[in-house]
This record gives structure tokens, sequence and C-alpha cells, in this order.
């Protein structure tokens, strides 16, 4: 997150960091939600290797152990069939990794609400992103999760020339396009709206432009949640 603030802890405890094994390591590389006590909602584009992964529930900052933490392993992945990995423009980047074992719901871990199917929201929506990813372009992951408010930028505006055109699809949220954005391990995490007072997650953290985090009218672009909610209830059942 480029901008923002460093987030009250476990304040967005749906927010998960994947992780990946290196050795006898674990690595951050991308965001996710818990949407139930055994499923993550990520994006396609995070687990396009095969690797061996964990989800963590409940932390803050991912460099120590703060007794919060809960440690999954992840089962199964399912890719949405019709991402293809050489065009993050198409969509279709979402994810779900189905956890080993359920997590145990507290105050530092709890479900994200989905939207219902087919919503779209109003310009200007409150939003925030939330991740441990790059703060800066081409800069370091954050220890700490960190927040940034990123309202709405509607369809219309979103994909007029001078911001995206053609490569942001309906099936997209965008938000932002000022000094924050989302930047790389920010990646399938939630952009999570307020709706009649309710966090709502509305988006899967997807791409931003690869000219800079931040660039100007390159508002950070998200999997539109409200359009999958049918396949994913096809895989969770
Ligand atoms: C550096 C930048 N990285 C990204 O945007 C990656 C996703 C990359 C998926 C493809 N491997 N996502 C992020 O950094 C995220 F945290 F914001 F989600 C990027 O590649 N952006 C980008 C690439 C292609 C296109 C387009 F489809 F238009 F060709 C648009 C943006």
């Amino acid at each position: 997150v480029v901008g923002g603030e460093v987030a009250r802890p476990n304040s967005w405890p749906w927010q998960i960091s994947l992780q990946y094994k290196s050795g006898s390591s674990f690595y951050h590389t991308c965001g996710g939600t818990l949407i139930r006590r055994g499923w993550v909602m990520t994006a396609a584009h995070c687990v396009d290797r095969s690797r061996t992964w964990r989800v963590v529930l409940g932390d803050h900052n991912i460099n120590s152990h703060e007794g919060r933490e809960q440690y999954m392993s992840v089962s199964r992945v399912y890719i949405h069939p019709n991402w293809n990995s050489n065009n993050v423009a198409g969509g279709w980047d979402i994810a779900l990794l189905r956890l080993s074992s359920d997590a145990s719901l507290n105050n530092y871990v709890q479900l994200g609400a989905l939207p219902p199917a087919g919503q779209v929201l109003p310009h200007n929506n409150a939003c925030y992103i939330t991740g441990w990813g790059r703060t800066q372009t081409g800069g370091q992951l954050s220890a700490q999760l960190k927040q940034a408010y990123l309202p709405v930028v509607d369809h219309k505006t979103c994909s007029s020339s001078g911001w995206w055109g053609s490569t942001v699809k309906n099936s997209m949220v965008c938000a932002g396009g000022g000094s924050d954005s989302g930047c790389q391990g920010d990646s399938g995490g939630p952009l999570n709206c307020s709706v009649n007072g309710q966090w709502v997650v509305h988006g899967v953290t997807s791409f931003v432009s690869s000219s800079g985090c931040n660039a100007y009218r390159k508002p950070t672009v998200f999997t539109r949640v409200s359009a999958y909610i049918s396949w994913m209830n096809s895989i969770m059942g």
C-alpha cells in the first residue's frame, strides 16, 4: 500500500497473509480474505505457480510472532477456469483456497462479508484497501498491515481515455487514482467498502500500472467480487 497508514492491529480481521515455503521458511506473497471458516478468497495470479502454501490469520506484523496468529495449511487451490495468466486485463483474476482445517473465529479472526450478486457501487463510494504490499513503487513490503482510503472510480470514468481505457472490464472495480494505491504484495487482498454502515469486501486486488503503483489516473484495479458469487457458491457448496 502506497500512502495511507498502518492499520490498528486486527481491525480488518478477515485479512489474511498468503505465504509460500522456500527452504525451511515461509514468505508473504499475497493477501486474501477469509470468507468461510474453511475458505479463503484471493487472486488467481497469486497462485499461478504451484507451491507449498500457508495462510496466516490474525496477523499484524508479518515479521514477528505476536500470539494471535493462526497458521493454516491449504488443502486445495481452485483457480477460476477462465483465468489466463498471460492476460490480467481479461479479468477472471480470482481463486479460492480450501484450508486443511477450519479457522477459529475470535476478536482477531472474523469472516469478511461478501456483496450480493451483481451489486455495483457508485462513484466515490468509501472503500479502504488493506495489505502488506510495497509502500512505494519498487520499494519494500510493509511489516505491519496498512490501509489506504481508495474511493470507487466508476467504470465510465475508469475505462475512459487517459484512464485505463479498455484494459478495465465491467467485471472489475477501480478505486483510488490519486497518490494512494495498492502495490505488489497487496494482490489478492480485500477492497473493504462501506455499504449501509457495514464493511463489505467488494474487490480482490488485481493490478496497478506497470509504470508505477500510484500512477496518475491509473486507479488500483480489483476483481469485482459481486460478479463471481455464483462461481464461488458452486465451489464452496
Ligand atoms: C507491475 C504490475 N503488477 C501488477 O499489477 C500485479 C499483477 C500482475 C499480473 C500479471 N503478472 N498486481 C499488483 O501489483 C497488485 F498488488 F496491485 F495487485 C503489472 O504488471 N501491471 C500490469 C500489467 C499488464 C497490464 C495490461 F493488462 F494492461 F497489459 C496492466 C497492468
